[in-house]
């Protein structure tokens, strides 16, 4: 089901910026690692119909961090899903990707993100299915992601599951990117010098929308240590799981060219 992703042009930014060797050991120790932590984990939030504590970013509307949503236990067995499919067993690999029905391992989580009341707006929400595209990338500690707003065929409502590390994600108002393009400033986005960092620490989920999706940029800088304000996190592999749903037309393309 899932395949690595060959296309970048296709599926979007796949631009790591320091692609070494990826030894699917270092995923298994960290999971190892993280196995007896699961009594460090506050229980989260996910009945039904109560809203997780979420942290807001007064600049960017539409941008909402669950921290901690995933317990230890959640996040172990994600990341032993992932270890048992083979996704990363060659070397190289860093990416992979799923198409249409999600498999289990990730619904399951994709329940406990529809059952948060105010993640996106209603008509994102209660679209069906909620997300039918999902890409997994593994970093290695000194990999990061370039700045980008992920592209146009993917519709509004995109969330970024983090796992095994902590990483500073970066938003920047998108038309500095743009730029050369020559798209106008139509953003939210007032102070061009605005770097917003997020961290994402594992078991967080990360959700974009409307402004947040379209009109900030959002990328990973390719160094071991972030230092944001007084922190200082030292990165390990990070995996990160990023859903989506294709804009309709991608999916009829999609068939036609099967
Ligand atoms: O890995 C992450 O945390 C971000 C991934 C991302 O932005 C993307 O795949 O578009
Ligand atoms: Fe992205």
């Amino acid at each position: 089901m899932y395949e690595e992703l060959p296309d970048e042009e296709l599926f979007g930014p796949g631009d790591f910026s320091d692609s070494g060797e990826l030894e699917v050991d270092n995923i298994m120790n960290e999971a190892e690692s993280h196995e007896n932590d699961a009594q460090l984990t506050p229980d989260p939030l996910i009945s039904s119909n109560s809203e997780p504590q979420k942290t807001v970013f007064p600049s960017i509307p539409g941008l909402f961090l669950y921290k901690n949503l995933l317990t230890q236990e959640q996040q172990n067995k994600l990341v032993d899903a992932i270890i048992n499919e083979g996704y990363f067993e060659r070397p190289e690999s860093n990416q992979a990707m799923c198409f249409g029905t999600l498999p289990p391992f990730i619904m399951r989580v994709v329940d406990i993100i529809e059952n948060i009341p105010s993640i996106f707006p209603d008509e994102i929400k209660h679209r069906k299915p909620l997300f039918d595209q999902s890409i997994i990338n593994v970093y290695k500690p000194g990999d990061g992601i370039n700045s980008h707003v992920d592209l146009d065929r993917f519709e509004d409502g995109i969330v970024i599951i983090s796992l095994l590390s902590a990483c500073a994600m970066k938003f920047i108002p998108a038309y500095l990117i743009n730029k050369e393009l020559g798209y106008s400033d139509t953003s939210t986005a007032t102070n061009p010098n605005e770097v917003i960092p997020v961290i994402l620490r594992p078991g967080d989920v990360l959700a974009m929308s409307g402004p947040a999706r379209y009109d900030w940029a959002h990328g990973i800088e390719a160094t071991k240590i972030d230092i944001i304000g007084d922190e200082r996190i030292v990165r390990k592999v990070r995996v990160s799981i990023t859903l989506r749903k294709m804009k309709e037309i991608q999916v009829l393309n999609q068939c036609a060219d099967n």
